[in-house]
């Protein structure tokens, strides 16, 4: 009844660890190829390492999102590599919870800088690439964090609040083009991120796992493109 996905090409930002690192290994099983963009090359190296075996395409690409210069130079650096992207992934992010006074206004702007205007920038350089081929995928990694503030998470929420408002706006704005913009809302997830802020303890048994998120991505991925997922929470059931 769905689509098949093997064969397009998928851009994940973040790819490097966590949630978007498993993103990349699930999309590669399912015959995606693959443009892996983060900071760090050597986890971006041990990506395309662990998917080798798929045989699907991948080329790689270190930026700061945070960086309109840079994203522009590594996607224009991946599409040379791979051709032009089917699917978009906005995962890369940063997280650090701290009072409303207690976060430096640099910590502050840092969030809104990675976490929003990150996946403007990137979003702003492929969506030509989907609006040319009149169709496509952006997946907008948010978080319940973007649905209702909590003490200490101002700067964080007031960044996922904006990528939900972005997300909303632009599947709007593209769905004439068959273009799906989907926001992600997943609570905690076994991750760096929410290890570094003391977050969970990551039990695999109770806690929602980075391969949980990717697991969905994929199957929405395959649904019929004359349906959408607007947005999606993913909680662990019993934490
Ligand atoms: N872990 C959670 O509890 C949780 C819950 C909801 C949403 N999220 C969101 O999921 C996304 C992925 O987070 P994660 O938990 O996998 O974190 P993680 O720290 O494990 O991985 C984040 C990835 O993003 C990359 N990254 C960070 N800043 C970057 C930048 N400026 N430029 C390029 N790459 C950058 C990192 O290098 C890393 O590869 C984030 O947007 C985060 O806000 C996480
Ligand atoms: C980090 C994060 O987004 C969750 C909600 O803990």
């Amino acid at each position: 009844m769905g689509q098949p996905i093997n064969g397009k090409t998928a851009l994940i930002t973040g790819s490097g660890k966590g949630i978007g690192r498993a993103a990349a290994i699930a999309l590669a099983k399912e015959g995606v190829n693959l443009g892996l963009l983060a900071r760090t090359e050597a986890d971006l190296k041990s990506v395309v390492a662990e998917v080798e075996s798929t045989g699907v395409k991948v080329a790689y690409a270190t930026a700061d999102v945070a960086s309109l210069e840079q994203v522009e130079k590594a996607v224009d650096s991946l599409t040379g590599e791979l051709g032009s992207f089917d699917i978009l992934i906005n995962n890369a992010g940063i997280g650090k919870f701290g009072g409303f006074l207690d976060l430096s206004p640099e910590e502050w702007k840092s969030m809104i800088d990675v976490n929003l205007m990150g996946a403007y920038y990137v979003t702003r350089a492929v969506l030509p690439q989907l609006i040319e081929k009149n169709g496509g995928d952006i997946i907008n990694i948010a978080s319940t964090a973007g649905q209702k503030g909590a003490p200490a998470t101002s700067a964080y929420s007031a960044s996922k609040f904006g990528l939900i408002g972005l997300t909303e706006s632009l599947a709007m704005e593209v769905r004439k083009h068959d273009i799906r913009v989907t926001a992600l809302t997943p609570s905690t997830v076994a991750t760096e991120l929410a290890f570094r802020e003391n977050l969970t303890d990551g039990n695999p048994e109770k806690v929602l796992q980075p391969e949980d998120l990717a697991e969905f991505i994929v199957s929405q991925l395959k649904l019929h493109p004359r349906v959408f997922v607007k947005s999606a929470g993913l909680w662990s059931t019993n934490p």
